[in-house]
C-alpha cells in the first residue's frame, strides 16, 4: 500500500494515520472539522492536502452512525481502491450500506479492539493498535450477491499489519454479539459504578483507590459515540444485562441475608458471595494476556518512587540495566503525599534479580 485516506481524524483515525506515515505510506486527512486534520497533520499524521487521484485504501473512523453516508460518498467520488471502516459495531453499518445500494465488493467492516477512554487527534498514537486484536468482517458472497473482493481483503489485512495489529476473521453479527459481552456492557457497568461517586461525599472520594481507578477508567468516554455505539447493539447489550442484573439481585439478597441474626441465613449469605466472587475469578483468568496470549502470571515487584519529573525513566533505565524486561505496570499517587507506589510486573523467575538491583541503586522496595 502506498497512499491512503483517512476520513475523520480522532482518536482512531489519527492513530491509524499516524502508524500508516510512519511506515511510509502517504496518508491524507479528511475531516468534517478542519481543525481536525489540520491538528492530525502536525502531528505527522499525514497531509490535509486533498489526494491528486484514486488512493490504495479509504480508512473511514468516523462516529457508527456516519459509517454509511461517509463511505457512499467516497465511492461515489472514486476516492480509493477499496474502503474499510473501524466503527465499533458492524452489523448495522453494512446493512445500512447495502440499503443506500453502495457497491459492498470494495467495501470491508473492521474493528480495532484497541482504543482509549480520550477522544480526537490529540489522544492518538502510533502504537495504539500493536499487539491488539483486529476484527474484519468480509460480506460473504451469496448465490445473487458477490461478497468482499479479496483484494480488499489484502489491502485490510496490510493495514492491520503496518498498524502491528492482530487480525481476527468474525461474521458482522457474531463480533456485535461478542463485544456485547466484553466491551460494551463493560462500559455500561463502569459508568454505573462511576455514576455513584457523583453526589458521594468529599471525605469518601478522597479515599479512591486503584481498584476504582480501574473499574471506572473508561466512564470518561464521550457519552455521544457510546450512545450512537449502544443504539446500534441494543439487543446483545441488553441480553448481556440482564444477566448480571439477576447476579446484582442474588448478591444483594446474600448480602441482606449477612445482616440476619440468624446464623443459617448468614451462612446462606456467605456461599452466595463466595459463589458470584469465584466464578468471577474463573471469568477473569480466561482474559487473555498481552499480545492476545495466554495470560500470563506475573510477579509484581513495588517500589516507592518520588513525584517528580525523571523518576519513571530512571527506575526502567536500571530495570534495563539488570536485563529485565518489565511486562506491565502499575502506578498509584498516594492522596496528599509528593510519592507514589510503583508495582512493576516481571517474570517470576526475574523478580529477585530486579528487587536486589533496584536495591543497590537506592530505591526503597515495598512488598
Ligand atoms: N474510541 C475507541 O476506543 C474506539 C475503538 C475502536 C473503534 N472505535 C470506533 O472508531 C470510530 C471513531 O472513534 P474515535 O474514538 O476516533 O472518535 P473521535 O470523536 O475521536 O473521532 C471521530 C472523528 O470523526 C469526525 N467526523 C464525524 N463525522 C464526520 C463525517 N461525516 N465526515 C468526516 N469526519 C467526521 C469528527 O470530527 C472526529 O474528528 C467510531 O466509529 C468508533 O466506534 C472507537
Ligand atoms: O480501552 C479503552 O479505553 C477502550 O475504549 C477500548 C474499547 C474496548 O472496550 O476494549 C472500547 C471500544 C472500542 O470499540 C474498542 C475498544
Amino acid at each position: 500500500m502506498r497512499t491512503a485516506v483517512v476520513i475523520g481524524t480522532g482518536l482512531i483515525g489519527t492513530s491509524c494515520a499516524l502508524a500508516l506515515s510512519g511506515r511510509g505510506v502517504r496518508v491524507h486527512l479528511v475531516d468534517h472539522d478542519p481543525s481536525r486534520a489540520r491538528t492530525a497533520a502536525a502531528l505527522g499524521a499525514g497531509t490535509d492536502e486533498a489526494p491528486e487521484g484514486p488512493v490504495d485504501l479509504a480508512v473511514v473512523a468516523v462516529p457508527p452512525a456516519k459509517v454509511a453516508e461517509t463511505v457512499a460518498d467516497a465511492q461515489r467520488r472514486g476516492t480509493a481502491r477499496g474502503y474499510l471502516d473501524v466503527a465499533s459495531v458492524k452489523g448495522g453499518p453494512r446493512r445500512e450500506l447495502a440499503d443506500l445500494g453502495c457497491d459492498l465488493t470494495s467495501y470491508l467492516g473492521t474493528h480495532p479492539m484497541a482504543g482509549r477512554e480520550r477522544s480526537g487527534p490529540l489522544a492518538a498514537t502510533a502504537d495504539l493498535f500493536e499487539g491488539k486484536p483486529w476484527v474484519l468482517t468480509p460480506t460473504p458472497a451469496t448465490a445473487s450477491t458477490p461478497g468482499t473482493d479479496t483484494e480488499v481483503v489484502n489491502l485490510a489485512l496490510e493495514l492491520v499489519s503496518l498498524c502491528r495489529a492482530v487480525p481476527v476473521l468474525m461474521d458482522a453479527d457474531a463480533h456485535d454479539r461478542a463485544v456485547a459481552l466484553v466491551s460494551h456492557t463493560p462500559q455500561l457497568l463502569s459508568s454505573m459504578v462511576a455514576a455513584r461517586l457523583e453526589e458521594a461525599d468529599e471525605s469518601a472520594v478522597r479515599l479512591c483507590g486503584q481498584g476504582i481507578r480501574d473499574v471506572t477508567r473508561v466512564a470518561a468516554s464521550d457519552p455521544a459515540m457510546w450512545i450512537e455505539i449502544l443504539s446500534a447493539n441494543p439487543g446483545p447489550v441488553a441480553d448481556i444485562l440482564s444477566a448480571v442484573a439477576d447476579d446484582l439481585d442474588g448478591t444483594v439478597r446474600a448480602l441482606r441475608a449477612l445482616e440476619s441474626a440468624d446464623a443459617d441465613k448468614r451462612r446462606g449469605g456467605a456461599t452466595g458471595i463466595e459463589d458470584v466472587l469465584t466464578r468471577g475469578n474463573a471469568g477473569r483468568r480466561r482474559v487473555p494476556g498481552k499480545h492476545g496470549a495466554a495470560p500470563a502470571v506475573y510477579e509484581s515487584v513495588g517500589v516507592l518512587i518520588g513525584d517528580q519529573p525523571g523518576e519513571l525513566a530512571r527506575i526502567f533505565a536500571d530495570a534495563g540495566r539488570a536485563g529485565v524486561n518489565i511486562e506491565d505496570v502499575r502506578i498509584e499517587h498516594a492522596t496528599g503525599q509528593q510519592a507514589g507506589f510503583i508495582q512493576l510486573m516481571v517474570e517470576p523467575s526475574a523478580a529477585p534479580g530486579l528487587t536486589a538491583a533496584l536495591r543497590e541503586q537506592g530505591w526503597s522496595i515495598r512488598q
